[in-house]
């Protein structure tokens, strides 16, 4: 096929959301992957759960690690607090410009910062470069088996605090197990599962919040 998922999903925000309307943005992408093709956003109903954490959480410094098409980016940035920002990574050049896209679509491009990199390469570079001291929320959606090395690496580089909150999807599918080993068993994470279903389906999944105890 000519274009690629994501271009054709881009075209459908295009054609059928309202732009600097972040809701038909998001309503458009779940249009798309219920009735059309589906594609790996983290959908409506794991998407309720995430927008519940964010809004407790309220956070004024957010991270994303996979920002794919865009769409939990426009999820979580719709709901941030003035002056607040989402800071997402992405490693995938044809992603990134297709997730830029949907997020200026949705008119959230001043409280979105779109890193093109890998986060392995970037988080050692959030205080330096984004002037970032810790995250107060962390969303994890990118590649399952670098949950765990991340979260390591965001300690390691002192980015969370007493109270950031990580919340990581699919962690049932395609699941992430020795991630959620790690969070469930050590002293410094209070943890719990919000049982869901994979996006467009009716598969098993869930997110997992987790709270840093430092
Ligand atoms: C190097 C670190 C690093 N740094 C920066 N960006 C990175 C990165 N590693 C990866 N990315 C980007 O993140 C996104 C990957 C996301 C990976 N997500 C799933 O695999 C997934 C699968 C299913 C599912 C598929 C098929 C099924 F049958 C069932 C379930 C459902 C879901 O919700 C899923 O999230 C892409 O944009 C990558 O370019
Ligand atoms: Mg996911």
């Amino acid at each position: 096929t000519r274009t690629t998922r994501p271009q054709r999903l881009l075209r459908a925000v295009q054609k059928n959301a309202t732009r600097n309307n972040p809701l038909s943005v998001i309503s458009a992408i779940d249009d798309f992957c219920r009735h059309r093709e589906w594609a790996m956003n983290v959908g409506d109903e794991k998407g309720f759960i995430l927008d519940s954490v964010v809004n407790e959480v309220s956070p004024v410094t957010a991270l994303e690690l996979g920002a794919y098409c865009g769409y939990s980016a426009v999820r979580i940035a719709r709901l941030l607090p003035p002056g607040a920002c989402l800071i997402t990574l992405e490693f995938n050049p044809d992603y990134a410009a297709i997730a830029r896209q949907v997020i200026a679509w949705a008119g959230l491009e001043d409280k979105v910062q779109l890193v093109e990199g890998a986060s392995g390469d970037w988080i050692p570079r959030m205080k330096e470069h984004f002037g970032i001291e810790t995250f107060d929320f962390v969303f994890l959606d990118h590649w399952k088996d670098s949950y765990l090395p991340d979260t390591k690496l965001l300690e390691e580089c002192g980015l969370l605090r007493k109270g950031t909150v990580l919340l990581a999807d699919n962690v049932i599918c395609p699941g992430a197990p020795d991630y959620l080993e790690y969070v469930r068993k050590s002293l410094s994470y209070e943890s719990r599962f919000f049982k869901s279903h994979l996006e467009y389906t009716k598969a098993e999944d869930g997110l997992e919040k987790s709270v840093y105890l430092s």
